[in-house]
């Protein structure tokens, strides 16, 4: 049987960068050939696997969807299992998604179900997006399941309880990157100069307009800038400046109106700065858009066990599990953890107890749907 802790522990150690998930891969691999049968296929696509498990008396395939890569970021918990790679943490909790997952087809494999199984070990969730190159790919199709679903920790629920609703789950979302080139000189002749610290940071601020002043306060909208960068030294002035950040919209078309109102400011700025500003959006996600009948179900089926179900609220953060779901019926949920640090956090802790509940929780959603 699968030690599942020490399992997410190793996963834990080894975090990779989208499509660069190559000790990953491995490890992933080393551990399904360790509970592969006959009735098991695998296949590699890019830096990601898919497992397909033949069904007693398959109508259909229910697909399992898990996002293997990390985050550039530096892990700060003091675990004995911390990151061994440096500037890279699972902070968004995928170790608990690909251990889960293995989890669970252990038991599809060791007790098999009608239908066949599909388990997909996504890579690149954090960008720049590997389900939709995925979605297109001859691996998948071959195995394409009809359902499909997925799950996420929540650091802010308690072990024990998973959450989701119909509809609405997950926003739409665009990475932006801004890089403004002006001209670098002394600190103390900045007439000579077209200082880009100044002007980017301005543009944090001008930015945060565009939310209040053209998105109906009905919906919502974000704009976030999570990385700011200018300059060498501290007395010379940066002639350049980069900013990197995301927006993410309720709606579909809203995530156009922020794009408009952004390349607006440029252009002013670009005038008023006498600098050059060049704007890439980088990946964009289609939300996570739940099938109502897919949930209730669920909802049913999870009262019916231990454990506890809560409804959502829709949230803002994305997922390029939005476009499985564009494609083929499914819904995504919550996974309790309850971690005082939330997600994207270098202190972020889940607790290991939920992973059992995950397995017990999806094995249920397999049956249930088959
Ligand atoms: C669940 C979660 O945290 N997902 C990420 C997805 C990132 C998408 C992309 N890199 C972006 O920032 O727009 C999230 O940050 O919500």
């Amino acid at each position: 049987m699968l030690n599942l802790q020490q399992i997410r522990r190793d996963l834990h150690r080894i975090p990779e960068l989208g499509f660069q998930e190559i000790k990953t891969q491995q490890y992933l691999l080393s551990t399904i050939d360790q509970i592969k049968t006959d009735r098991v296929s695998v296949q590699l696509w890019k830096t990601g696997i898919l497992v397909f498990v033949a069904g007693r008396e398959p109508e259909k395939t229910i697909g399992f969807r898990a996002d293997i890569d990390g985050l550039p970021i530096t892990e700060n918990t003091n675990l004995p299992f911390s990151s061994e790679h440096s500037g890279r943490m699972h902070a968004c909790g995928h170790d608990f998604h690909m251990t889960i997952a293995l989890g669970t087809l252990e038991q599809v494999i060791e007790q098999p179900i009608n239908d066949n199984c599909l388990f997909v070990f996504q890579p690149a969730e954090e960008g720049p997006g590997g389900a939709l190159p995925l979605l297109q790919s001859s691996e998948f199709n071959k195995w394409r399941p009809d359902l499909i679903f997925a799950l996420h920790v929540a650091p802010e629920l308690p072990v024990g309880t998973v959450s989701s609703k119909p509809g609405l789950l997950f926003a739409n979302t665009s990475e932006l990157f801004l890089d403004f080139i002006g001209k670098g000189g002394h600190a103390a002749y900045p007439h000579l100069t077209k200082d880009m610290t100044v002007a980017a940071s301005s543009f944090v601020v001008q930015m945060q307009q565009i939310v209040s002043r053209n998105i109906n306060p009905l919906e919502s909208a974000v704009v976030t800038i999570g990385k700011m960068e200018s300059g060498f030294v501290q007395n010379a002035i940066s002639e350049h400046a980069r900013l990197e950040g995301t927006i993410r919209t309720q709606h579909p078309q809203a995530i156009q109106t922020v794009k408009s109102q952004i390349e607006k400011i440029v252009h002013g700025f670009e005038i008023a700065y006498d600098c050059s500003i060049q704007v890439d959006y980088g990946a964009n996600y289609y939300q996570v858009y739940n099938e109502t009948a897919f949930v209730n179900q669920f909802k049913d089926m999870i009262k019916s066990s231990k454990i506890t179900y809560k409804d959502a609220a829709a949230a803002m953060t994305g997922e390029d599990f939005g476009y499985m779901l564009k494609d083929i019926p499914g819904f995504m949920f919550w996974l309790g953890v309850n971690a005082s640090f939330g997600l994207h956090h270098a202190q972020l802790n889940p607790d290991e107890a939920a992973l059992d509940v995950g397995v017990e929780a999806v094995i249920r959603t397999i049956q249930c749907f088959s």
